[in-house]
């Protein structure tokens, strides 16, 4: 079936969508999907069908404007609202995971923070066994998804020497994103440029060039902001909208695939043929039906791509029996690997007699919240166009008196030793033990953000005052866990058991990295505009009570990966370097579940990247053009 008097664009019919055959269907119209959905279609011989669960929402000011990053969290609108079980390591809270349901998927939720991981943790990735996704092989594609607008000559100098320059390479692009950087357009205040003094004070350094390889430093970091539009640039009108006329490529939004069907599925141990997608949504009791000539694509997330895994028959064994699903395929690794980063928001109280405004601003005075919002709608600029603005990023060695590397490992080695790896995380560890030790990636992250009300505080804010953030991230924890199915009901949201505790290492790390970020509000120049430290409070100091701080009040950064991780067979992988699921040879899983070994990074550049990358190969796979013959055989 050919492009011919086929619908096109987006609709919501479910019916409609099951009446044609498509060459690829991916499911899910998220960061990953959306980008495979543009390069597959682009050759009009192909025809391409999406299933997105969310709905196309081009004029939503929770996505658009930057300013209101965070904000779209937990609302029902847009947020699959997952969380996890009760974590025991943090008192046994349970973390909200929030994912965006909206085309466009978590790219129209982030918080615009658009950064690579340093090329040795790509080739990691590589040397696992998967070749081609080692930093060469990532780096075109990175560069591809990207266009970038340079940062502001001049802005915070001294601090950062060279801002917001891409190399030339990156420049000469024309991806669909239209990156750019916070600056004076989006008027960053004096304090973020104080701030990083005392930060520098205490052993930071900058660095100019952060998506060159070396992501470690203070970073003038790139955020996904079209300064034209002043509006969020994401999957949805980066990848999507601009080829919805497009007559081969149809999205149905408001629908939610439910399970892979495949032409041969009896019996275990045959090489699957995928050749349709079941879908319906919550509040329609009927099922439709999709059907595939060429490929099924999962890029529906680390969590729900699992789950629609588990749901066809493919995952592990036991589980499946339990729940009375017939087992296709015994992989008993889908769902397992599940990594994530956390993340400990602290906030300060500032002196009423301030040189500066702070953000606060907006929440404080309503003529300037006027004005502002009158600027950002006429020229797109202001505080509305703001989102965080500078990042750090730091192994751990350039503050020895914070953190002793050397007994940090022997403890953790004492750990592994007596824990119960599997394969895959024997091969990881190794590569993370020796990116530790020898400081070449990032191990923690820290934000200024110079307003109140981003922290997940107990304590109000108070009118008319002004606060500082800071946020500190652990990026190289050691804990990794799972998610599962626990239901056949596919409305169902999944087990999400991250183990967050696992190891002391991801422990003491936080602790003292938040202890630390303290020190630096209290070093001059940024300790003079603080009344008091507001949550946590000035009794927090020992470092025992800032473990408990931290296992208290941290938050996932909402970057779960792994949970199909690309790796050899033999170690545990769940998808081959080709993104084909082991045992099947047509079901591909392109989305971050498939990063083997999660990235020190923001995660959403990695997985445009990942999706730019499949999408080539998934064009130049000659298995791909013989499908059709291959179904006909069985
Ligand atoms: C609130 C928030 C803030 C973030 N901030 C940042 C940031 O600042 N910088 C950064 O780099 N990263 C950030 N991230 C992480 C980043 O967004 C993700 O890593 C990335 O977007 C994941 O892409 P994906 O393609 O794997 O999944 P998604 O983009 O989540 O796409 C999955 C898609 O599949 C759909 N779907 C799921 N199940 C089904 C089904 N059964 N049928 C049909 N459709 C289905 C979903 O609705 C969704 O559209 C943030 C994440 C969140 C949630």
């Amino acid at each position: 079936g050919k492009a011919g008097n086929r619908p096109f664009g987006i609709i919501t019919d479910h019916a409609t969508f099951a009446s044609y055959e498509y060459d690829y269907i991916v499911v899910g119209g998220g960061t990953a999907g959306l980008v495979v959905a543009n390069r597959l279609s682009a050759n009009p011989a192909y025809t391409v069908g999406v299933i997105e669960a969310g709905l196309h929402l081009p004029d939503e000011p929770l996505i658009n404007i930057p300013f209101l990053f965070g904000q779209s969290v937990s609302d029902p609108k847009l947020d699959w609202l997952l969380a996890t079980t009760p974590q025991p390591g943090l008192h046994n809270r349970s973390l909200i995971q929030p994912r965006g349901k909206v085309l466009g998927g978590s790219s129209a939720l982030t918080y615009h923070n658009h950064n690579r991981g340093s090329a040795p943790e790509y080739d990691a990735w590589a040397a696992l066994g998967n070749p081609g996704w080692d930093w060469a092989g990532m780096y075109p594609y990175f560069t591809k998804a990207d266009t970038v607008t340079p940062g502001d000559p001049g802005f915070l100098p001294g601090i950062i020497s060279r801002p917001g320059i891409f190399n030339a390479e990156d420049g000469a692009r024309q991806g669909p994103l239209q990156i750019s950087y916070n600056g004076n357009v989006s008027f960053i205040t004096p304090y973020v440029g104080l701030f990083h003094e005392s930060f520098t004070s205490l052993g930071a350094y900058s660095n100019p060039d952060p998506d060159g390889g070396n992501a470690t430093g203070i970073t003038l970091t790139a955020r996904t902001v079209n300064l034209e539009t002043g509006n969020r640039t994401y999957a949805t009108n980066g990848y999507i909208e601009p080829v919805l006329n497009r007559q081969n490529l149809l999205v149905l939004t408001g629908a939610e695939a439910t399970k892979i069907l495949f032409a041969n599925s009896t019996g275990t141990n045959t090489t699957l043929v995928a050749n349709g997608i079941k879908y319906g949504n919550p509040n329609d009791t009927r099922q439709y039906t999709a059907k595939v000539n060429r490929e099924v694509i999962l890029s529906a997330g680390a969590f729900k791509t699992p789950q629609l895994l588990e749901l066809s028959g493919i995952g592990n064994q036991t589980l499946l029996e339990s729940l009375g699903i017939e087992t296709l395929l015994d992989i008993p690794e889908v769902g397992e690997n599940l990594q994530d980063h956390l993340e400990f928001n602290m906030d300060y109280l500032l002196k009423e007699d301030l040189p500066y405004d702070t953000w606060d601003i907006i929440r404080n005075n309503a003529t300037r919240q006027a004005q502002a919002w009158l600027q950002y709608v006429n020229k797109h600029t202001g505080i509305y166009s703001a989102s965080p603005a500078t990042l750090a990023f730091f192994p751990l060695q350039p503050f020895p008196e914070e953190f002793n590397v050397t007994s940090l490992v022997d403890t953790l080695d004492k750990e592994i030793a007596a824990a119960t790896l599997t394969p895959i995380r024997k091969k990881q560890f190794e590569s993370q033990r020796q990116q530790l030790l020898d400081g070449s990636v990032t191990q923690v992250e820290l934000a200024f953000v110079p307003k109140g009300g981003v922290a997940h505080s107990n304590e109000p804010l108070l009118e008319g005052r002004s606060y500082f953030t800071v946020v500190t991230f652990l990026y190289r924890p050691w804990s990794s866990g799972n998610v599962h199915i626990n239901t056949t009901d596919p409305f169902a949201a999944p087990l999400i058991d991250p183990r967050y505790n696992e190891f002391t290492f991801d422990w003491e790390v936080a602790a003292r990295w938040n202890q630390f970020s303290r020190k630096i509000m209290e070093t001059e120049p940024i300790s003079q505009f603080i009344e008091r430290p507001n949550q946590p409070g000035a009794n927090t100091t020992s470092l025992e009570d800032w473990d408990d701080f931290s296992r208290e009040w941290c938050i996932s950064v909402w970057h779960p990966v792994g949970s199909t991780s690309m790796a050899p067979r033999e170690i545990g992988g769940v998808l081959d370097p080709k993104l084909v699921v082991y045992g099947t040879s047509n079901l591909r899983v392109v989305d971050a579940g498939a990063m083997p070994i999660n990235v020190a990074a923001h995660t959403a550049a990695t997985v445009y990247a990942m999706a730019e990358k499949a999408s080539d190969i998934i064009l130049s796979d000659r298995r791909a053009h013989s499908l059709t013959a291959a179904i006909k055989k069985l």
